[in-house]
């Protein structure tokens, strides 16, 4: 059993067991079919994963680990915000004619501001933090930007990270305001433990610690039974993470730089409904 799968089953046992029911009240998403997408919910789950043990991939079933990659990398290297730029066609639904989904996610990390240092973005901020000033307290993003949000077709959900060397280790906090369990959650860790793991190489650090905080994280109704389903599988050992290590450039980086070796797991989930 990996790590993660460890941390997925107690999580979604505690939500099917102690959460709360959203049921009856005014919800904002919906089904395919038009009716509301009601949840249960546990508010305030933290998950820590120590990247420098093993990589957090789920086992139970198979993360898009690709398809994964290439939208973190749509965010925060292309720092876009179209359609046409992503392999997968997740974002589909919250685009409009044009492809674009807004002033969310990478069109916040590329826009630039003032610094004492001069005009840079979020991203190359934390990577000029990250070689000139590492032991800073005050390397973190955020795409939460209230002036934009009417801009948005839908809110950022994983909104800021907090990165924060310890010795020769780059650890970071990942805030994430609500969560889709079933749909995103080994989706977003894997994201983000790469992310750090490319941001820490090219800093010449080591990947340390991902401490994922999800404020509302949520199991929709009509995944509970998949849900009930895949944390009763058999589980199988983390795989291996490689990273091409010539990469010394965080915007070099190419889906083909980072892989899973021996990812063993359950069966996909088929067409799992996503609440628009
Ligand atoms: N309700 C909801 N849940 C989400 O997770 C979510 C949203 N909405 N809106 C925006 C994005 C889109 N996200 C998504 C949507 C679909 C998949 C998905 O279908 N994943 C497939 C693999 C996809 C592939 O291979 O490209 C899976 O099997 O998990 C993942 C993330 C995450 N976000
Ligand atoms: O990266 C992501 C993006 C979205 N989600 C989920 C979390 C929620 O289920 C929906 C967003 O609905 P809100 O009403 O705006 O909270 O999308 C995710 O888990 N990960």
């Amino acid at each position: 059993m990996s790590y993660a799968d460890r941390l997925f089953i107690d999580m979604c046992q505690d939500i099917l067991d102690h959460g709360y029911s959203t049921e009856g009240e005014k919800v904002r998403p919906k089904w395919e079919d038009g009716s509301y997408a009601y949840t249960i919910k546990r508010f305030g789950v933290v998950n820590r994963y120590d990247l420098s043990k093993e990589f957090p991939a789920l086992t139970l079933r198979r993360t898009a680990f690709k398809s994964a990659v290439d939208e973190i990398l749509w965010i925060w290297q292309k720092k876009s915000n179209n359609i046409h730029e992503l392999k997968s066609h997740i974002w589909d639904e919250w685009a409009d004619a044009d492809g674009s989904i807004g002033k969310a996610y990478g069109y916040q990390l590329g826009v630039k501001h003032q610094y004492k240092e001069g005009m840079m973005d979020q991203v190359d901020r934390v990577l000029f933090d990250l070689k000139e000033n590492p032991y800073s307290r005050r390397i973190m993003t955020n795409i939460y930007v209230h002036q934009d949000l009417h801009e948005m077709n839908l809110y950022p959900c994983a909104y800021s990270m907090t990165f924060n060397v310890t010795d020769d280790k780059l650890n970071a906090v990942l805030n994430q305001r609500s969560q889709d369990i079933l749909t995103a959650n080994n989706w977003n860790v894997v994201q983000y433990a790469v992310l750090l793991h490319m941001i820490a190489q090219v800093s010449g650090l080591k990947a340390g610690e991902l401490v994922h905080v999800i404020a509302d994280a949520h199991i929709y109704d009509r995944h509970i039974p998949l849900v009930k389903e895949l944390i009763s599988r058999e589980t199988y050992p983390a795989p291996d993470f490689w990273i091409n290590p010539e990469i010394k450039n965080f915007y070099d980086f190419t889906t083909d730089d980072v892989r899973l070796d021996n990812y063993q797991t359950g069966p996909q989930i088929k067409n799992i409904p996503v609440a628009v």
